[in-house]
């Protein structure tokens, strides 16, 4: 079985780490105005939304998915999720709870960094008022490379030395080297492949190093800026003005805070709230709903214009959305048959585009033998097609009997 894909949230104290990971899941994780709330990494499930196979053949009354969720077609498929210690500079010195922090970070396969725009806590995450959150990018992605480069350095020499004895391959000893960050033969390719005309490893200065770090960085790390606190009015000239100095980097703009407190008035009978919509439905719209007082009647509307209106929606669902389009990952929805009776999609899982249909078949059902494979309207696929959206995403394997 394939390993679950990890999407690790990160920032520093008090960027709203907690309430976000609170907004994308029904975790409770702790959360508090206060640096370093979360003292141990915080796994929790959140789910991520997409389209579900039901909505396409038109069976949304028959799905009933065994986790997550589908509601009218959109399914929110289980993520997992890590909320990571709050990290501060020079974390790769040990400051704070830094090593830890970066050691938990070895098992993210992408990184959304919450990034506080409203700039009203400091690069500690101490109250103040008008910071600049371009530093916090910089600096924490600062941080990880220093953590990485000082661990590779440390023993260069002897790195190089065994490298030249054994006659390795860049890709084998690096391999060797960067293993320890959960870092796979092909992970590690795709670094080497950012740099073509890269020297004999022997001959790399400290510049090369620096490099391959980088780019190992980028394949290890993809990262998604959550630019959070929205809803604030210093948060508007912030987020553009990372968006201007980060134009390739995938942003989205978040208001956490704002997504717990509705889904906590849809929780209690006050409004209809779809998240990662605009839409709020209140007792004038639909009966049934408990009626509004004047102060929560104030505060939707405040959120409608402030947060809602503007923007969209209050960003989360988005943001998940944006961490698998980063990872290209695409729902996969393995059936028992093709008849379609009864209950209907039952699983479904997170592959990524274009992986041939066998490799799919293994992480689902482990080392079986497959007999034949089944996609809609009957027609057999080869192990060697691929999966795409829409293509081979739903498909019946057929295993042999007893065939392990
Ligand atoms: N205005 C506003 N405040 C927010 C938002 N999200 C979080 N906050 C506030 O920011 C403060 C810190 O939020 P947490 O979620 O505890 O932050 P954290 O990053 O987990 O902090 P540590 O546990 O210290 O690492 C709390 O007072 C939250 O209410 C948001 O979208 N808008």
């Amino acid at each position: 079985m394939g390993r679950e894909t990890v999407i690790a949230l990160v920032g520093k104290p008090s960027s709203g780490k907690s309430t976000t990971l609170n907004s994308l899941t029904d975790a409770n994780a702790k959360v508090g105005a206060f640096p370093f709330t979360t003292i141990d990494p915080n796994k929790a499930t959140g789910y991520l939304e997409v389209e579900c196979a039901c909505s396409r053949m038109k069976l949304q009354s028959q799905c009933k998915p065994n986790y997550g969720y589908c509601r009218d077609g959109k399914r929110g498929v289980p993520i997992m999720l890590l909320d990571v210690a709050g990290l501060v500079p020079n974390a790769h010195l040990g400051r704070g709870l830094g090593n830890k922090f970066l050691g938990d970070l070895t098992e993210a396969d992408a990184l959304i960094h919450i990034v506080d725009a409203s700039g009203t806590t400091n690069a500690e995450g101490k109250a103040t008022r008008g910071y600049d959150p371009l530093a916090d990018i910089e600096w924490l992605q600062d941080e990880i490379f220093r953590w990485i480069l000082g661990n590779l350095t440390e023993r260069w020499g002897s790195v190089v030395r065994r490298h030249t004895a054994t006659k390795s391959s860049t890709l084998e000893t690096l391999r060797a080297q960067l293993g320890g960050y959960s870092a796979n033969k092909q992970l590690i390719g795709k670094a080497l492949d950012l740099l073509p005309g890269l020297a004999p490893l022997q001959e790399w200065d400290n510049e090369t190093i620096e490099k391959v770090v980088k780019a190992f960085m980028k394949v290890k790390f993809p990262t998604i800026l959550a630019l959070n606190k929205m809803d604030h009015p210093d948060a508007d000239k912030n987020v553009s003005k990372i968006i201007l100095k980060y134009p390739d980097t995938k942003a989205v703009l978040t208001s956490s805070i704002t997504e717990v407190f509705l889904r906590k008035l849809a929780g209690q009978g006050y409004i209809k709230y779809d998240s990662g919509t605009e839409f709020i439905d209140t007792a004038d719209d639909i009966p049934g709903l408990k009626p509004l007082d004047d102060k929560l009647r104030n505060r939707i509307e405040n959120i409608r214009d402030l947060v809602l209106y503007r923007f969209g929606s209050t960003g989360v669902v988005q943001l998940l959305q944006a961490a698998a389009e980063t990872l290209d990952l695409i729902p996969f929805f393995p059936v028992r048959s093709m008849n379609f009776n009864g209950e209907v999609f039952r699983d479904c899982v997170l592959v990524k585009r274009g992986t041939p249909v066998i490799l799919v078949a293994r992480k689902i059902m482990g080392e079986v033998t497959i007999a034949s494979i089944e996609g809609v309207g009957g027609n057999r696929v080869s192990e060697d097609d691929t999966v795409d959206v829409g293509k081979n995403d739903i498909l019946s394997f057929k295993v042999v009997p007893g065939g392990r």
